[in-house]
């Protein structure tokens, strides 16, 4: 029998292919933004760091690199597969943090605001860096879930590590902050900069895009917004 025919069929079929029926099959979006963990099994993420760099060793080849020959890039495709994979985009291959969920025994219905949270992200066009930061405030009631403070940098840093757009990027923090907490209201501000129009394209070193989002509370109370935004230390 020869090596080919002793394989099981699944063999030789690339980790990535398999990873994306099995998103196909449950009907799950795949976008760069989106978690894709419940779809990779055990020992799978060493064979795609494996495919990826593979793929980045065509990429440096193309752009003819000689990266057989220069010592500085030689391990260069290892390196952004374990970058893309393991670092900078762990937000889409790795669980979401645990959290431990607290109930709001002492009843605390006074407006919370955590920040600045360091915010390293990516753009999906171009996969240059979107580093800011950001501050959340949260208004809860007597239902809502106490979760410690460290958490929500957590739950940022999960929901930044993919490539995104700051509009969605926000959106999704907030869902998940909602999810988690349950309060009366919540708020989040995020300021960052993008490098792709920093370091590339128009070339703007100083701009920066400040967005929000406001739910429940912060929606139909503008005292309360205002409270928030005025207790934002120096932001900017
Ligand atoms: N709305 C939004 N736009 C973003 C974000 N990050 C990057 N961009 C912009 O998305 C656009 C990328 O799409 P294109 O216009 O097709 O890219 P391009 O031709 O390389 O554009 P230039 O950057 O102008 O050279 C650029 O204008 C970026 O500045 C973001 O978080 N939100």
């Amino acid at each position: 029998m020869n090596q080919a025919s002793s394989l099981a069929p699944e063999e030789g079929v690339p980790v990535s292919v398999k990873i994306r029926e099995r998103l196909n099959g449950a009907g799950r979006r795949f976008f760069a933004n989106d978690n894709i963990a419940e779809f990779i099994e055990p020992g799978e993420l060493a064979a795609l760091l494996d495919e990826v760099q593979a793929k980045m060793q065509a990429v440096l080849d193309s752009l003819v690199i000689d990266t057989a020959n220069d010592h500085n890039t030689q391990d260069t495709a290892r390196r952004m597969a374990k970058m893309y994979i393991g670092e900078v985009f762990r937000g889409r291959y790795g669980e979401a943090p645990q959290v431990t969920e607290f109930p709001n025994a002492a009843r605390l219905n006074e407006l919370l605001i955590v920040g600045p949270i360091t915010v390293r992200s990516a753009c999906s066009h171009h996969f240059c860096p979107v580093i800011g930061k950001l501050w959340i405030g949260v208004m809860p009631n007597e239902h809502t879930n106490v979760i410690g403070l460290s958490k929500y940098a957590r739950l940022t840093d999960w929901i930044m590590g993919r490539p995104q757009i700051q509009e969605e990027a926000i959106v999704q923090l907030a869902d998940l902050i909602m999810e988690k907490t349950r309060p009366d209201g919540l708020a989040v501000v995020m300021e960052a900069s993008h490098f792709c129009m920093s370091w590339r394209g128009v070339r703007e070193m100083d701009s920066k895009m400040v967005n929000s989002v406001m739910r429940g509370a912060f929606l139909t109370d503008a005292t309360l917004r205002r409270e928030f935004l005025s207790l934002i230390p120096g932001r900017g």
